[in-house]
């Protein structure tokens, strides 16, 4: 059976997006995860590999088209992807020519747009991030109290502060100095909490934040099921929230977040019953498509494909290029 991949990024947050709606069958379990771990290897995958595969299905509930399974480098599932969301919404919207639609995820229906270029000739889309839940059965995190906000975590990380959110995959953030930030700690703490701990039985993104002035903060993210990425969307939302809860106080006020990888707006809302939705606007990316067999990526034979890689990838850099903030790689 033939793959049809798109290679993409959103702040540089790689993936390959595969449509199983158009495919003659659906893939087995095995088959989806022995496929990712294969061409997202970075050493020896498709194209230098990627942090995941995003696979586009068939929707379980009416209401929504196609749904979206984010499948990390390591072979585990996310409930969520903010970044691959994006560009989800981008593949899909091409695909139905619509500038809006509803994407189904493992937890919630989550509405995506077409956005205004966030710079020359930069596709941008704006994605929902929702359902947020500051309980720690949410994440799971094993913790005495229900929710874990802006408190010390002493035996793990002296002096610092952390906050745990799920949106709804588990995010663990900390607001940090320029010097932690280019520490290792960020590395040591995240590697300890998605290995066998007490705390995260199924492990966690770990997020050091650094101010940068008014709604500005610099996101820097290990996480799991890959290791650090240019970007986590997911975690730029979440850092956004604590940011305002915790900061700037600013709802509804566009958050300006810089990554390794790029630059991201977030605008933080609140519902009428009090919980939180944040909205994720950035670019989402095409680098190349690629056709290829299944039985040849699953026999490791990569070289048969065929690929036409695509000039996108030159207008992002000259964005980046003038993004002052980004100073951490
Ligand atoms: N890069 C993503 C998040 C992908 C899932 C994460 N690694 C997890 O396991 O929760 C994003 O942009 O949000």
């Amino acid at each position: 059976m033939e793959l049809e991949l798109i290679k993409v990024h959103g702040s540089e947050n790689e993936f390959f997006i595969l449509d199983e709606t158009v495919l003659e069958r659906t893939l087995s379990e095995d088959e989806l995860v022995s496929l990712t771990k294969i061409i997202t290897d970075r050493n020896e995958g498709l194209l230098n590999g990627a942090d995941g595969v995003l696979l586009v299905g068939a929707a379980k509930h009416k209401a929504t088209g196609e749904s979206m399974r984010v499948i990390n480098y390591d072979g585990s599932e996310a409930s969520m992807c903010g970044n691959g969301l994006r560009t989800v919404a981008r593949y899909l919207s091409e695909k139905h020519n619509q500038d809006e639609l509803v994407v189904e995820t493992m937890h919630a229906d989550l509405h995506v747009k077409k956005a205004e270029d966030l710079g020359k000739d930069i596709q941008t889309f704006q994605v929902e991030i929702s359902p947020v839940s500051f309980n720690v059965d949410a994440l799971p995190f094993n913790w005495a109290d229900e929710t874990f906000i802006d408190q010390e975590l002493p035996e793990l990380a002296p002096g610092l502060r952390f906050s745990a959110v799920a949106v709804p995959n588990p995010h663990l953030i900390s607001f940090v100095d320029h010097k932690t930030m280019e520490s290792s700690q960020l590395k040591e703490l995240a590697t300890y909490l998605n290995g066998a701990n007490p705390y995260f039985p199924d492990g966690v993104n770990v997020s050091f934040v650094e101010e940068l002035g008014n709604q500005k903060i610099f996101v820097r993210t290990f996480e799991r099921g890959v290791g650090f990425t240019n970007a986590c969307g997911t975690a730029m939302a979440a850092s956004s929230l604590m940011y305002v809860l915790l900061k700037s106080g600013k709802l509804e006020e566009k958050v300006q977040v810089t990554n390794p990888g790029g630059m991201v707006q977030t605008i933080v809302h609140q519902k009428e019953d009090g919980t939180y939705w944040m909205d994720l606007i950035g670019n989402a990316t095409y680098l190349s498509k690629i056709s290829i067999s299944l039985k040849d990526i699953l026999n490791h034979q990569l070289a048969n494909n065929k690929q036409i890689r695509l000039d996108e990838n030159k207008n992002y850099h000259d964005f980046i290029k003038h993004i002052s903030d980004i100073n951490i790689k």
